[in-house]
């Protein structure tokens, strides 16, 4: 079954970038979130986001593409639509699980259901539906449209088809696809949290300051952002609660958080997006 309209469930920041980057490509879409106002703040995200790729001759016309998304609040349209759903929900396990156990109830059999969890497994996720082949991790990166991997998980049951179906599906929308086993951190945040939790170590330790250890990291090892930066860019907040899931699935020291990266998290300082991280953002 070739892929028409994309389900997008949750209207977030990823959500919507998911929904942005589908409909730039020409696919319909139907994003979900569960109060109208969320789903408007999603599509005017999307649609902000699609002038933005209009005005930099990305794509000819916002409003062309704008007029393929549509927002909805309830999750049967969206499983009455779409050959392929995208879930990208609070990275809560309960959550995911609650709405993968509804999207299986309601989608047919061959509908592909991915999911856009950063760390949780794929393989319990899917362990409470009743089709667990037609599900598969779908790790896009933030932001999706600028973000050119695509980190495609393989749960315990997933079939071929569903792998194959979601590559063509990332080539599509001009991604690179990367098929990766379901385990703790998949191919990307096992050795970007490594980088990340060692560099705020080395800080702590007093080895050199937040921009010296960036630059020699983008400079020495050609790294096109420091471990520091990319971790303000990402959320400290988020970066903790992965690392302390990594350090107890794997049992290495190595992804937990430092002291100094705890207290600024502690603070309520998590990078970019609260203003204040290693670096200061209020100026941005
Ligand atoms: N933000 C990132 O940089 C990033 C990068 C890669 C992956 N992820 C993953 O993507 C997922 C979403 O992250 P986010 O940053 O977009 O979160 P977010 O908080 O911005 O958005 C989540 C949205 O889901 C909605 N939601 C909650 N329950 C719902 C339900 N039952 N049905 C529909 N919508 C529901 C919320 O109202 C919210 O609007 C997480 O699993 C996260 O780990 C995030």
């Amino acid at each position: 079954m070739a892929t028409q309209t994309i389900g997008v469930i949750g209207a977030g920041t990823m959500g919507s970038g998911i929904a942005q980057l589908a409909a730039q490509y020409g696919y319909d879409v139907v994003l979900r979130d569960i109060e109208q106002d969320l789903v408007d703040d999603g599509l005017e995200r999307i649609r902000s986001g699609l002038e933005a790729a209009e005005s930099r001759d990305i794509i000819p016309s916002a409003d062309d593409a704008f007029a393929h998304v549509e927002g909805t609040t309830d999750i049967e349209y969206v499983t009455d639509e779409a050959s392929l759903i995208v879930e990208a929900v609070p990275e809560d396990m309960d959550l995911k699980k609650t709405v993968f156990e509804e999207l299986d109830a309601q989608a047919d059999p061959d509908v592909i259901l991915g999911t856009n969890t950063s760390s949780l497994s794929v393989t319990e996720i899917a362990s409470v539906t009743e089709h667990p082949e037609r599900v598969l991790g779908m790790h896009f990166f933030n932001p999706p449209v600028k973000m050119k991997l695509l980190e495609l998980i393989t749960g315990h049951h997933t079939a071929e088809e569903t792998v194959e179906r979601a590559v063509d599906f990332a080539e599509a929308v001009g991604r690179d696809p990367i098929v990766v086993d379901d385990y703790p951190g998949f191919a990307s945040s096992r050795l970007g949290l490594v980088l990340g939790m060692e560099a705020a170590r080395m800080v702590q330790e007093g080895v050199a300051s937040a921009e010296d250890i960036d630059t020699a990291m983008e400079q020495g090892y050609n790294f096109p952002m420091g471990p520091l930066k990319l971790g303000d860019y990402n959320g400290w907040d988020v970066r903790v609660e992965v690392g302390e899931y990594l350090a107890e699935e794997l049992g290495r020291d190595v992804y937990r958080p430092p002291q100094n990266v705890k207290k600024m998290v502690r603070a309520g300082d998590y990078g970019k997006k609260t203003g204040r991280g290693f670096y200061d953002w209020d100026d941005e």
